[in-house]
């Protein structure tokens, strides 16, 4: 499949986490409320990511008729929102955490509702705190992909990143922290 996505020369390897979540088990949520993975959210896209060997994730996704985008077939952004979520979450198996700083998605195919997505990520390596990732989508056959991503994640410190902006944040009960 054909992509402009170029890694960085310097690019290094990076190694999994010793307490990483093991092969075969669900990456933890980060929060339940999360439109890719959360069990609480009122929409959402549910996603569970597999943890892999190394540093590999899976996971699937039913292609539900509100995810339609043409007639027929898949919402491209909501691919890319699925891609996301995949390829973020691989960098819990460094113990990392991430958030998006550049992702490029290439579409080789319309996926039509009603078929099962199944997505397969690696981290390809790192360079200070960005971490590369790389993830295929495939309707059941692994050699006939469907559309394949890339995704430039950086490391945070997860409570001064969001530190403006918890009060904001909603509940599985609906309300808002101070509201
Ligand atoms: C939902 C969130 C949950 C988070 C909890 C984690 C739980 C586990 C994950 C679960 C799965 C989640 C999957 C969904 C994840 C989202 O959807 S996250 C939401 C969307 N993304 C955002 O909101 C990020 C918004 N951007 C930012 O906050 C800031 O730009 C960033 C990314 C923190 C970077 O800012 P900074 O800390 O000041 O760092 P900065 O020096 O600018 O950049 C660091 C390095 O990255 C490079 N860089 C930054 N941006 C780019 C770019 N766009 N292109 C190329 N290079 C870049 C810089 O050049 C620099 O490189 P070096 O100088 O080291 O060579």
């Amino acid at each position: 499949m054909k992509t402009s996505f170029v890694l960085p020369a310097d690019i290094e390897p990076l190694s999994r986490d010793p307490k990483a979540t093991s092969p075969g088990r669900r990456i933890n949520l980060h929060h339940s409320m999360c439109f890719g993975c959360g069990a609480d959210a009122p929409v959402g896209l549910r996603i569970d990511v597999i943890a892999g060997e190394g540093l590999t994730v899976s996971a699937s996704m039913k292609v539900e008729d509100w995810m339609q985008g043409g007639p027929g077939v898949i919402h491209g952004g909501l691919l890319s929102t699925a891609f996301d979520e995949v390829m973020g979450t691989s960098p819990l198996l460094l113990r990392m955490p991430v958030v998006t700083g550049h992702l490029e998605i290439d579409y080789a195919k319309p996926i039509p509702l009603g078929s099962t997505v199944q997505f397969t990520g690696e981290i390809l390596g790192g360079v200070r705190r960005k971490v590369y990732t790389r993830a295929v989508a495939h309707l059941g056959d692994p050699q006939e992909p469907v559309a394949a991503a890339h995704g430039l994640f950086i490391a945070i410190d997860l409570e001064k990143h969001f530190a403006g902006y918890r009060d904001r944040a909603v509940h599985p009960s609906g309300h808002q922290n101070g509201a």
